[in-house]
């Protein structure tokens, strides 16, 4: 496979400025609901994908945080199931808190519901899930629906602003998609 910077044969999906907006809005949405909290929340970044949304995200936000992260995969090359794979569960205290998870992509919905499960079953008073981009319902295998949304996009495998093809791009500041395969 090409290393190119971008894949010569990939096409934007959604393009550094659209991100840009849909970053500060989701910032303001979280700060209008957490602002003045007596409590610091609790913001999980969902690894490997939810990195680089939540270097964005996070220093926009103007409420006291304490940022943490897990590890759940699902796509890596070596899991042939779909299965969640949990590499690292959060280490701070989630009992009697409010916790934000901000990841990636919401597709199957696998990963995002098992995370609620993790952290309601972890004594979180409330989980609010926050995800840079969110394809079509229909894709889900367990219902489930995010919280924020930065923006809907068909069904159709994206990568950049975190998200990886064949482990790479994950540096791309824009969204991309491989028109041969949708
Ligand atoms: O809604 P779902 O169908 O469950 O998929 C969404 C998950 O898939 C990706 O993770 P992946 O397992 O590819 O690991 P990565 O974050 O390291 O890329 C992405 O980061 C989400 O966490
Ligand atoms: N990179 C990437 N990871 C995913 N995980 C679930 N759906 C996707 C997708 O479209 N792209």
């Amino acid at each position: 496979m090409s290393v190119d910077v971008v894949p010569v044969k990939a096409k934007l999906l959604v393009d550094e400025s659209a991100l840009q907006s849909a970053f500060e809005r989701l910032a303001n949405e979280l700060n209008s609901r957490f602002m003045g909290e007596a409590e610091a929340v609790v913001l999980l970044t969902v690894m490997n994908g939810g990195m680089v949304f939540a270097g964005q995200l996070i220093p926009k936000l103007r409420f006291p945080l304490i940022c943490d992260y897990l590890h759940a995969t699902r796509y890596d090359s070596a899991n042939k199931t779909g299965a969640l794979d949990w590499k690292a569960r959060p280490s701070v205290e989630l009992a009697g808190r409010k916790v934000i998870v901000v990841d990636d992509i919401l597709d199957q919905g696998v990963t995002c519901a098992a995370i609620n499960a993790f952290c309601t079953g972890a004594g979180a008073t409330q989980v609010v899930f926050v995800v840079m981009v969110a394809k079509p319902e229909a894709c889900r295998k367990v219902a489930f629906e995010a919280d924020l949304i930065g923006l809907s996009i068909p069904d159709q495998f994206v990568f950049g602003m975190g998200m990886d093809y064949s482990g790479l791009y994950r540096n791309l500041p824009a969204i991309y998609f491989m028109p041969e395969e949708s």
